[in-house]
């Protein structure tokens, strides 16, 4: 009741439309009451001889009902759609909106098929429920309202009679919603998967053809379409047994009004004539029709519900990584970081950083080392915000970054990553991702000082070439050299460099390291590195070994200790040498 009631909330946003469609439709409903009144009457005027006076005024009376009532049902039919495609937006909008705030904790748990079911297919159900559930189901409860009104008004016997299969329908449709309810969750939940395991197909292509996976990627995709299937049609079985139960139980009512109406025109002739048992079954048939409708309607709003669950889970997701109410201005560059004893975990296990202290000095380069997964990409996240420390601060000249707008944080930190991130476009639309603004002389000089422009200017049509969905159409180190023009262009006054050079040839990686070296001259730059080579030249270099700090220093310093990282580079140096 609750999702329903928060659907229904979105309504309520444009109160003139929702009750303009309410009064439009009781309108058209009482139109629609007069015609077995009307009928009713005819025929108990031809039966009692009583002329042909006046007689064409109640057939145009008849046909004046109809008429103003298909007008009214026009206007509100628009009126309503109007309403709809306006509450769809804003919900699409709201969830749009959502999923660009969402925290990063949000798409660690969740798959990404998953959750653009939710936006696309979830949304499109709930779609439904509203379109249909209140174009249909406000007529339907109107009529039945009205006509139940109008019958024990002017025979209550046989309107008790009339009335009799609705306490028994209300009874198992609600059976039937709450276990279509549990049954539609779980439709859904394997379509999500479903999606999931799609987008996982198309993004693994060259994995699955490398590995030769194809028959075991079809198997899996055959067993969660086949879930699919099942519960698809459980529901759908459910409701061809529940559909034409209520229609039986339907009928039985009206065979009560026929047997029951015909008895009375026997039995009290005076009070009860022919036209009477007319005007009775034509409000049968108005009862009954609506009251089948509510029916099937019911049924869809199981599934709706199950959507609608699904998208107010993402709607409702706590977004705990947020702006401050009072935010502090940007400190002045050169930045110096702080991370003072940090506590922090990804989940509910042990903490990965614990007590955890380290100073970026301002305008220098530090380089994170150490095994994999000892913490290096935890600390950049941190410092860009994707998480929150549990204890302790990451700060910047003194600033928490707690206390500074994530815009105001995260646009002041140019990162290159380690899977380099290009939008499908041209080569340009991708560096004015990072300045709108910026001139053609300024795009050559970024593409220059990441040493890009050597290979851009050679493409077919220069930096309006299309490079693909994820920059697909280049290679690693063309598109590492990309991020890093990217970030030259954004002129931050932080750094981070993750792995930049992981992925690439020596030859690329000696181009890749002058972009680098021109990008990090007067910043502040985190560079976490395996290779040792490459943080040669860092003015501090921090050896992590699961989440602690256990070395600091210089590479000669370092080396001179004689620990852990002169072992590591050892060990590096006689690969090399091999
Ligand atoms: N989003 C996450 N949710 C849960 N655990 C995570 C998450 N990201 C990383 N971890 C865990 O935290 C630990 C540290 O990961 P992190 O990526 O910081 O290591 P790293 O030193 O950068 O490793 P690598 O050099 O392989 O990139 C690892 O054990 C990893 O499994």
């Amino acid at each position: 009741m609750k999702t329903i009631w928060r659907v229904s909330s979105y309504l309520f946003r444009y109160k003139w439309m929702f009750w303009g469609t309410l009064a439009l439709a009781i309108g058209s409903t009482g139109f629609y009451l007069v015609v077995p009144k009307v009928a009713g009457y005819i025929v108990n005027r031809l039966t009692s001889q009583q002329g042909i006076d006046g007689y064409w005024l109640l057939v145009g009376t008849l046909i004046g009902c109809f008429a103003m009532r298909e007008t009214l049902n026009s206007l509100r039919i628009r009126l309503n759609n109007v309403l709809e495609q306006k509450v769809l937006i804003d919900l699409r909008t709201d969830l749009h909106k959502k999923l660009l705030n969402l925290p990063v904790r949000y798409f660690d748990t969740r798959k990404s098929g998953d959750i653009a079911s939710r936006v696309i297919e979830d949304v499109q159900n709930v779609e439904r429920v509203i379109l249909d559930g209140t174009e249909q189901g406000s007529t339907a409860m109107l009529t039945l309202i009205g006509v139940t009104g109008m019958m024990f008004y002017s025979e209550p016997r046989l309107a008790a009679l009339m009335i009799l299969p609705i306490p028994i329908m209300v009874v198992l449709s609600r059976l039937h919603f709450k276990t279509q309810s549990v049954n539609w969750r779980k439709v859904r939940e394997a379509s999500g998967e479903l999606s999931s395991l799609l987008i996982e197909d198309i993004q693994g292509n060259r994995l699955i053809n490398s590995f030769a996976l194809k028959e075991r990627e079809q198997k899996r995709f055959t067993e969660k379409a086949e879930e699919l299937r099942r519960y698809t049609l459980k529901g759908m079985f459910r409701w061809s047994l529940h559909g034409p139960v209520n229609g039986f139980i339907v009928s039985m009512g009206t065979v009560a009004v026929v047997g029951y109406g015909g008895y009375l025109t026997f039995t009290e002739p005076e009070t009860f004539k022919t036209g009477d048992l007319v005007e009775y079954l034509l409000f049968c048939y108005m009862l009954y029709q609506p009251l089948t409708l509510i029916s099937s309607l019911n049924n869809m709003l199981a599934t709706g519900k199950a959507s609608a669950e699904r998208v107010f889970d993402l709607l409702d997701f706590d977004i705990d990584i947020k702006d401050p109410d009072t935010p502090k201005a940007f400190p002045e560059t050169p930045l110096e970081v702080q991370f003072a004893s940090v506590d922090f975990k990804y989940t509910e296990r042990a903490n990965l950083l614990s007590d955890f202290s380290l100073t970026m000095p301002a305008g220098k380069v530090t380089a994170l080392v150490g095994h994999t997964g000892a913490g290096k990409s935890t600390v950049a996240n941190l410092l860009q915000r994707y998480y929150d420390v549990s204890e302790g601060s990451v700060s910047l000249n003194g600033v928490d970054v707690r206390e500074l707008t994530l815009k105001a944080l995260r646009s002041n930190i140019g990162m290159v990553a380690q899977d380099p991130f290009l939008f499908d476009g041209t080569v340009r639309d991708n560096l004015l991702l990072a300045r709108e603004d910026a001139t053609e002389e300024e795009l050559v000089q970024a593409l220059e000082g990441a040493c890009a422009w050597e290979f851009v200017s050679k493409l077919p049509d220069g930096m309006d070439t299309l490079i693909g969905e994820r920059g697909i159409r280049l290679s690693m180190g063309e598109k590492q050299r990309l991020t890093i023009a990217r970030v030259i262009l954004r002129n931050p006054p932080l750094v981070i460099l993750d792995e930049a050079t992981s992925a690439v040839d020596t030859l690329t990686e000696a181009k890749i390291q002058a972009a680098v070296d021109n990008l990090v001259k007067e910043r502040t730059t985190l560079v976490i590195a395996h290779r040792l080579s490459t943080v040669l030249k860092a003015d501090k270099i921090v050896v992590l070994d699961q989440g602690r700090i256990i070395e600091t220093g210089t590479h000669d310093e370092l080396l001179h200790i004689d620990g852990h990282y002169a072992n590591l580079w050892k060990v590096q140096s006689d690969l090399i040498a091999d």
